[in-house]
């Protein structure tokens, strides 16, 4: 079987994280977030993946390679592709296609069984299914109504409150046949939300859901990726090569701690959870709360760290407090007894003196 994984886009709402590196490339953890939707496609059977690639694509071709390290054959088409929208950039690689495909969001964290999803396919005789799961907020997807025979009757890309008929959302994990591109127009751009699945609508094509109840979340901004690493120490998020089924419960005992290689530690306090990279160094009496510190951090005597993303090569002096919701951007100094204030994003490369006071607006 064949995929194709859409890898192109700038992950606006995770910035300052994704200034170096491409939202598929964010550690979760410490692997890059499109190896948990690539390892997916293997266990469903997939062979060959065609990675539309665009922002920061090198770091994805370095990682992935041939695919060779993760059982698959890896194949990258870049160029226009964020200019063309989701469908066009496909229709690109359309030609190598042999048969009934998958197309993937690189970004998603899920447990769907995608294998049950393609069988579904093929059973409906769908020209495309959408898998769908069930969201409390739809305005920020797209939503379908479903028939009783799960044929989709509507569809509408980000609505309005007020326009939010349905709570089924577009999941970002299509079965496509190929003969689906011929209503795509070449080198012109074409979104499968926005253009795709309403033209399939207009001309009558069978265009099929696939509620699904498995986890999903789709990693939008910094909350959800709290959530998410939340969602693997409850259980609720599986990450069968993680062995995760291990850290499932201990967040009932205080906290849990996640550590990647090389890591210096002196007995911190943990609640909820510690997600941390490699070389990250954590002296006396720092305090850590439903935290996530990438590598190569140090974090100096007596720090505070609460519900916060810390990027990679940050140091963080002594007595600092971050409060609940702020991001640090990569390569940044926050010197000694300096406070930021909850949801803050300091931006790469910020070097903030003694004793500051950072607050949001
Ligand atoms: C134009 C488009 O493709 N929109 C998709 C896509 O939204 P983005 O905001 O573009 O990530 O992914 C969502 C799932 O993550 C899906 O619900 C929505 O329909």
């Amino acid at each position: 079987m064949q995929a194709v994984i859409l890898a192109g886009g700038k992950g606006t709402r995770l910035l300052p994280l994704t200034v170096y590196r491409p939202k598929p490339m964010i550690p979760f953890f410490n692997k890059p977030m499109m190896e948990y939707i690539v390892n997916a496609l293997v266990n469903a059977g997939v062979e060959e993946i065609f990675v539309l690639v665009g922002y920061l694509k090198e770091r994805i071709m370095e990682y992935f390679g041939d695919g060779s390290d993760f059982g698959v054959e890896i194949h990258y088409s870049n160029g226009e592709n964020i200019k063309l929208g989701t469908a066009g950039a496909t229709k690109k690689v359309v030609d190598k296609i042999e048969d009934t495909f998958i197309v993937a969001s690189s970004d998603v964290l899920t447990n769907l069984n995608i294998r049950a999803l393609y069988e579904y396919h093929k059973k409906k005789k769908a020209l495309a299914t959408i898998a769908l799961s069930q969201v409390e907020d739809p305005t920020q997807y797209g939503i379908a109504i479903v028939d009783s025979e799960n044929r989709i009757i509507r569809f509408k890309e980000k609505p309005k409150p007020e326009e939010a008929f349905s709570n089924l959302v577009n999941a970002g994990i299509y079965v496509f046949e190929p003969e689906a591109f011929d209503l795509v127009p070449k080198g012109e751009n074409f979104d499968f939300s926005l253009n795709l699945f309403p033209k399939m609508l207009e001309e009558n094509l069978p265009l099929y859901g696939f509620p699904f109840k498995e986890y999903w979340n789709d990693v939008g901004r910094p909350s959800s990726y709290l959530q998410a690493t939340e969602d693997v120490f409850l259980g609720r998020l599986r990450l069968p090569q993680l062995r995760t089924e291990s850290l499932k419960g201990n967040l009932e005992y205080g906290g849990s701690l996640y550590s990647g290689r090389r890591c210096q530690i002196r007995n911190p306090s943990i609640r909820g959870f510690a997600v941390l990279g490699d070389n990250v160094k954590i002296g006396r009496n720092v305090k850590i709360e439903r935290s996530v510190i990438f590598s190569n951090v140090t974090i100096e005597e007596g720090a505070e760290i609460y519900e916060a993303i810390i990027g990679e090569n940050v140091y963080i002096g002594k007595g600092v407090i971050i409060e609940s919701g702020s991001v640090i951007g990569d390569n940044s100094v926050i010197e000694d007894f300096t406070k930021i204030g909850a949801n803050v994003k300091i931006w790469t490369e910020s070097r903030i003196g003694k004793e500051s006071i950072i607050l949001p607006d």
